[in-house]
């Protein structure tokens, strides 16, 4: 049965708006867990336009299902990762000038950094996956750079703006979970998703994780955070 996580990065985001205390991400997640996510994703940016050092060590404390913290390989995110030592670490791309992530990690050509960021990471106990794009030859380096699990990046699917393009994106989504698999990886996914989106996985269940943050906490904004998660369950737990 496919899992969710909810990245409450968007509460965060209201809150940085005014740069005040509220609304809490670390209340969020607990709105979260209670309606039923199976963890709990925090994108901590080098920019630090949303979520803060402060809510990653609060929450480290308080989720009680598992913490995914996303990061870029850079020292800094190391350092803080190696502290706080969330369940799990996804690399991420980041750029400043990006309205949000827009793409995958590119571990081809990044190979060797992000292979000693991985091994790293793995000496801290902490489980490492990789935001890609469902492309076959980022997932076979994935496995050679000994990735624990992979993310695959569902955005080109989601922003597709004909029927034709969205079935070519899912077809590759398709693909890249199968050949996952087959190497033994973990699969995630996750970028984009929404209440309408999430419905074109069911039957395919080689994913076992989803990770959803914007669409449920724009909903949050009317139905309350509870309720939103509790509706995306329901629809993952179809799948
Ligand atoms: C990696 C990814 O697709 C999302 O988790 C995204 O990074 C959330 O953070 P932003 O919305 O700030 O991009
Ligand atoms: N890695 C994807 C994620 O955590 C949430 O992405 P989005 O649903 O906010 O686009």
């Amino acid at each position: 049965m496919a899992q969710l996580a909810v990245n409450v990065d968007h509460i965060a985001t209201i809150r940085e708006a005014r740069k005040i205390n509220y609304p809490d991400p670390v209340a969020a997640a607990f709105a979260a867990e209670t309606a039923g996510a199976d963890g709990i994703v925090v994108h901590l940016r080098g920019d630090r336009r949303h979520i803060q050092e402060r809510d990653v060590r609060i929450l480290r404390q308080t989720v009680r299902t598992k913490l995914i913290l996303e990061m870029a390989s850079t020292p800094e995110m190391l350092d803080i990762a190696a502290d706080i030592k969330p369940d799990l670490v996804t690399l991420v791309p980041e750029r400043k000038e990006e309205i949000s992530t827009e793409g995958g990690l590119d571990i081809i050509t990044h190979k060797d950094a992000i292979s000693r960021t991985i091994e790293q990471l793995q000496s801290f106990k902490i489980l490492v996956s990789i935001f890609i794009d469902p492309d076959l030859e980022q997932i076979k380096t994935a496995k050679k750079l000994n990735a624990d699990m992979i993310e695959i990046h569902t955005g080109a699917f989601c922003d597709a703006k004909t029927e034709k393009e969205r079935e070519e994106e899912f077809g590759r989504i398709v693909e890249a979970a199968k050949i996952a698999k087959e190497l033994e990886l973990g699969v995630n996914a996750g970028h984009g998703l929404c209440y309408h989106t999430i419905k074109r996985f069911r039957g395919l269940n080689a994913i076992d994780e989803f990770s959803i943050g914007h669409s449920i906490v724009a909903r949050s904004t009317i139905t309350g955070m509870e309720q939103a998660v509790r509706d995306m369950v329901a629809l993952v737990r179809e799948l």
